[in-house]
């Protein structure tokens, strides 16, 4: 039966569905937002996660200038500078092919299915497929994955023809000048010499200044300067190149920099002030009457088509609502990408498309695709979730008010704010992320209390099978707030390679959850699929895999059953983090078809999922969940990429498991 070995690979993290700008935005973080992160940009969108341009704000390593007497303004001089006009022109326009651009007073531009158009988008339907201005590596990637096209060694060596693949070593050069960025070969190198050229110099004088600064200090000084900092770096390089027609759409960006108060102006403004340090831009307005500093480093903002220190903040705030996270087919959080036409999306918790990188964010045309996830009718607007779709109403209005400056009104957001009472004859709608199992074991559910939101109406449930009160005192908030301490601490340690810690870090919090709530509960949903991902990474090592594969199989039912509880009201069929839960757990089922057979003996679930028994019926089972997640691929990433690589990697799994069983027949 088919091998773990490809699943390790397969980091089914969370964040996967949000691709936003900031989702994939950095999720969303997603599939890919504006960070989206569901990868996300989301805007940093694609998929459903926070951006990794936002995390990286917060958690890093002191940096060379800070300490530095050439220091560029510092992070709370640059928060006070006035904000510049939007450049963002104002009309209504054609995007390209059935895309128009409309703006609406409420919610600024976004892009809608024409009204013209004689027929719906169908899911699966590709509706932009762009190169991305920049598509930069994380800096924990930095080490291991090609800075071009992202794969790491082994991917590289796969994705040759087989004739080349045994002349080729499975090991990424190093960039013999600035000894931070690798390649998987000469020619991704070559290819991105016109933009590392510049960047190569700038890194080998940052990494010197941070050795420096690193003399007689305790703490650990980073030797470049950050994921953010290398994008914008990179943006501006390339706007240099490209001229200003290229420039415009990145300058046209929406900046919610006079919404932001001093506090989340700061970590821009430290943003602002390394990148121009990285970029050798020294402007100190405290050092006045030095004119000739001072004029000299306007010359170099003019040179980069910046007017000003204001600007150059005003920039950096854009690319912090528009970036995009960049992930890989799998979804997994890779870098970060600005691509100015996919962050004209903008956000609903119940997206009707998503933003997905079907064959990765490397340096291939067409590489960000916006992929419609529901039907889309003529004259409706295209929305994709900026934020993690298993987040709770709390979390979710609390990162869109953080990182985007504004209160989502989607149906589900109302819903959530109203509580609205049943009407006559019907069931109250109960949001599957926001359900408590009834503390009478009827098997029903109950609404968790509200938190965090003051506007929303109180919450008096009763059981919606047996019709219970919910518990008093009820004790869930406590072990959600904990679940979610875990699920930081674990993520981290994920980052770190170190999957054994974030598996210990997350059984107690998975097993109080999954003793209170469903699987599609928050933050439960989450923390199973950052204890998958460390389960499955562990397997590839450790003696115990069996075990482990049994674990995260185990999880995986519960994950899947999880995304798709309320008919998918929240997980669509379609939607990128479901269809590769599915075919993570297919994977799973038919990697582990020869499994020992024996049942969860210290599973980290209060009731766990019982499993096939190994042999044929696992194999079956495998077959069948490979089946369905085939299908939802399709829908996912596009149909036109046939489900991008993670649906080729189904299909050729599917194919030696007939193979296999076919054989077994003939025995
Ligand atoms: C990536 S931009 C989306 C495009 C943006 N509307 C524009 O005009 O360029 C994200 C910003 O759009 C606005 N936005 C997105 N979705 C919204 C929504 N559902 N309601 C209100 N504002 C929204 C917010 O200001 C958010 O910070």
């Amino acid at each position: 039966m088919a091998s773990f070995q490809a699943l390790k690979q397969q980091r089914a993290r969370r964040g996967a569905g949000a691709a936003s700008a900031g989702q994939a935005r950095a999720a969303p973080a997603p599939a890919a937002t504006p960070a989206p992160a569901d990868a996300a940009p989301q805007p940093a969108c694609a998929s459903e996660e926070a951006p990794v341009a936002a995390q990286e704000l917060v958690a890093e390593p002191d940096a060379p200038e800070a300490a530095s007497t050439q220091a560029f303004e510092s992070a709370a001089t640059m928060a006070q500078l006035p904000a510049c006009g939007s450049r963002a022109e104002s009309t209504s326009y054609r995007l390209r092919g059935e895309l128009e651009v409309r703006r609406t007073e409420a919610s600024g531009r976004s892009i809608w299915w024409a009204p013209t158009s004689v027929k719906s988008a169908t899911a699966g339907t590709t509706l932009l497929a762009v190169s991305p201005h920049v598509a930069v590596l994380s800096s924990a990637h930095l080490d291991s994955r090609c800075a071009l096209c992202f794969k790491t060694a082994d991917e590289a060596i796969e994705a040759l023809p087989h004739t080349a693949s045994g002349s080729s070593s499975p090991r990424l050069q190093r960039c013999s000048g600035c000894r931070t960025l690798h390649y998987c070969s000469a020619a991704c190198q070559r290819a991105d010499w016109p933009l590392h050229r510049q960047e190569c110099a700038a890194l080998v004088a940052y990494a010197a200044s941070a050795a420096s600064s690193a003399k007689g200090q305790t703490q650990r000084v980073a030797s470049e300067p950050g994921t953010s900092v290398r994008a914008l770096a990179r943006l501006l390089w390339a706007g240099q190149k490209k001229g200003a027609d290229w420039m415009e759409p990145v300058h046209n960006m929406q900046s919610n920099r006079g919404k932001m108060d001093s506090q989340q102006l700061e970590p821009l403004g430290t943003i602002a002030a390394r990148l121009a340090f990285f970029m050798g831009v020294t402007l100190r307005p405290d050092a006045e009457p030095d004119e000739e500093r001072s004029s000299a480093a306007r010359a170099r903002l003019a040179a980069l088509g910046l007017a000003s220190s204001a600007q150059l903040l005003d920039f950096v705030c854009q690319y912090a609502t528009n970036s995009f996270t960049a992930a890989s087919s799998d979804l997994s959080p890779l870098g970060v990408a600005v691509a100015p036409e996919a962050a004209l999306l903008n956000h609903s918790c119940v997206p009707n498309a998503c933003v997905v990188f079907p064959f990765g964010p490397g340096a291939r045309e067409g590489s960000l695709r916006v992929v419609a996830i529901r039907e889309i009718k003529p004259g409706e607007e295209i929305l994709t979730s900026y934020v993690d779709l298993s987040d709770c109403y709390a979390k979710r209005r609390q990162t869109l008010a953080e990182r985007y400056l504004f209160a989502c009104s989607c149906a589900m957001c109302k819903h959530a704010r109203r509580r609205a009472p049943p009407k006559a004859g019907r069931a109250a709608w109960l949001d599957p992320r926001e359900a408590q199992w009834c503390s009478r074991a009827c098997g029903g559910w109950i609404a968790s209390p509200l938190t965090g939101d003051e506007t929303a109406a109180p919450v008096s449930a009763s059981c919606s099978k047996c019709g219970a009160p919910r518990a008093q005192p009820d004790t869930s908030a406590q072990a959600r707030q904990s679940g979610e301490q875990a699920l930081e601490r674990a993520e981290r340690f994920l980052d770190t390679n170190e999957p054994e810690a974030a598996w210990q870090t997350l059984q107690r919090s998975i097993r109080v959850l999954s003793a209170v709530m469903p699987p599609s509960g928050y933050p439960l949903l989450a923390l199973m699929r950052c204890a998958q991902t460390a389960l499955i990474e562990l397997a590839g090592s450790s003696d115990a895999s069996e075990e482990k594969l049994d674990e995260a199989t185990r999880l995986g039912l519960a994950i899947c059953a999880g995304m798709q509880a309320a008919g998918g009201a929240v997980f669509c069929a379609a939607h990128p983090a479901r269809a590769v839960a599915m075919a993570t757990l297919g994977k799973l089922l038919i990697a582990d078809a020869q499994g020992d057979g024996s049942q969860a003996q210290h599973s980290c679930l209060a009731s766990p999922p019982r499993l096939p028994q190994a042999g044929m019926e696992r194999a079956l089972a495998g077959r069948a969940m490979l089946v369905q997640a085939h299908e939802e691929l399709l829908g996912a990433f596009g149909r036109d990429t046939q489900g991008g690589a993670v649906g080729a990697t189904v299909r050729s799994a599917l194919q030696s498991l007939d193979a296999e069983l076919s054989l077994l027949a003939a025995r």
